[in-house]
């Protein structure tokens, strides 16, 4: 019998006990096996290629919020509370075994949300999903660390880490700082502020442990040595991330309140569907999408219909979207220059 007949199984043997105290062990036992077979089925298998069946979801909407956490800590219950789609939720571990996307209507965008399975330690170093789960968190707009509230910090601190070991830095900036290898030359070494971590002296040894002898650096930032190692490596990604901790309806007021405060953080209920508003307000903000109203000549704009783009989005990107050849009708080049500006 495969895992997936051995989880039906016990799925269905669980459906027809009855709940009562004399059923309580053979039910708790029934659960637990079938957290082992569903964990079993998360191991990666040897021969098989590091992509999981179901995780390559195509990106649509204006924006893509990836939910990484702890098994049962919520994720499913979210996704079926602010989208249309059901994702099955239940008691046990893992009951999420693939990627599951649904869209949240807010404010004239559709932003993509999706359901990913649980994550444990280890998950980058491919422990469960927890490979293809990051993968998808990597090409997130957002992600949302949702969080069991009665859990306290230790989940938050493990899943960081797990992200960082990958190349991902949430809720940082990436480091100002210019780096160009170059053909010959030497090491060209500026800074444009007072540097108080690094050092002209480390950059090299850095640099050489790169195995690079030439290039041209400039520190626009008192950034620390992890940050220029950042900067060399490359593929990193520099991801807003929302803390959100979930299930406050089991823990005290004051404990609420504590980490209410903590920084890039929400506190909800899913189960009592407390403060859902106030956090699609905050996933708003990090999303900082730009909505654009158009107007016809001597009319008021319509507010209902925006065009919707990302952060970095420039005038040629409006005119794309309004036309696909209206940039290349105008007589001067549509400016590529950033819309924050005046947006
Ligand atoms: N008390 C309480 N329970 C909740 C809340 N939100 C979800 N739950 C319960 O937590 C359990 C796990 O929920 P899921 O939505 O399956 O969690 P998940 O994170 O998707 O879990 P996996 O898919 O296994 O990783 C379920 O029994 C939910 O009913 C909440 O706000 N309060
Ligand atoms: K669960
Ligand atoms: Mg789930």
């Amino acid at each position: 019998m495969g895992i997936l007949e051995k989880i039906s199984e016990i799925e269905k043997e669980i459906a027809r006990t009855q709940k009562n105290k004399a059923t309580e062990y053979h039910l708790g036992l029934l659960k637990a096996k079938l957290a082992k077979y569903r964990a079993q089925l998360l191991e990666p298998s040897k021969s098989a290629s590091s992509k999981g069946e179901g995780f390559d979801v195509m990106k649509s909407g204006d924006a893509r919020v990836a939910l990484i956490g702890f098994p049962s800590v919520g994720k499913s219950t979210f996704l079926s509370l602010m989208t249309s789609t059901a994702s099955e939720a239940a008691s046990y571990e893992f009951t999420t075994l693939t990627c599951i996307p649904g869209v949240i209507e807010y404010k004239g965008a559709n932003i993509q949300l999706l359901d990913l399975p649980g994550i444990i330690e280890g998950a980058a170093q491919g422990k469960g999903r927890g490979r293809q789960v990051i993968a998808v968190a990597r090409t997130a707009d957002v992600v949302i660390m949702m969080l069991d509230a009665t859990k306290g910090e230790v989940q938050r601190s493990l899943l960081e880490k797990e992200l960082e070991s990958v190349g991902i830095r949430l809720n940082k900036h990436k480091p100002n700082i210019y780096f160009k290898p170059k053909k010959g030359g030497g090491i060209s070494f500026n800074s444009t502020v007072t540097l108080t971590q690094c050092s002209e002296k480390l950059v090299q040894l850095i640099l050489h442990e790169y195995k690079i002898f030439n290039a041209e650096v400039l520190f626009r930032e008192d950034c620390s040595p992890d940050e220029f190692i950042d900067v060399i490596v490359g593929n990193r990604v520099y991801m807003p991330c929302l803390y959100v901790y979930n299930k406050i309806d089991q823990i005290s007021m004051e404990e609420v309140d504590r980490l209410a405060r903590k920084p890039n953080s929400v506190v909800i209920s899913c189960g009592m569907k407390l403060n859902l508003d106030y956090l699609l307000e905050m996933l708003w903000e990090y999303l900082a999408l730009t909505c654009i109203y158009t107007k016809k000549r001597g009319q008021r704009p319509d507010f209902t219909d925006a065009i919707i783009l990302r952060k970095g989005a420039s005038v040629e990107h409006v005119c794309h979207r309004i036309h696909r050849s209206l940039a290349s009708q105008f007589k001067a080049p549509a400016p590529s220059t950033a819309l924050s500006g005046w947006a």
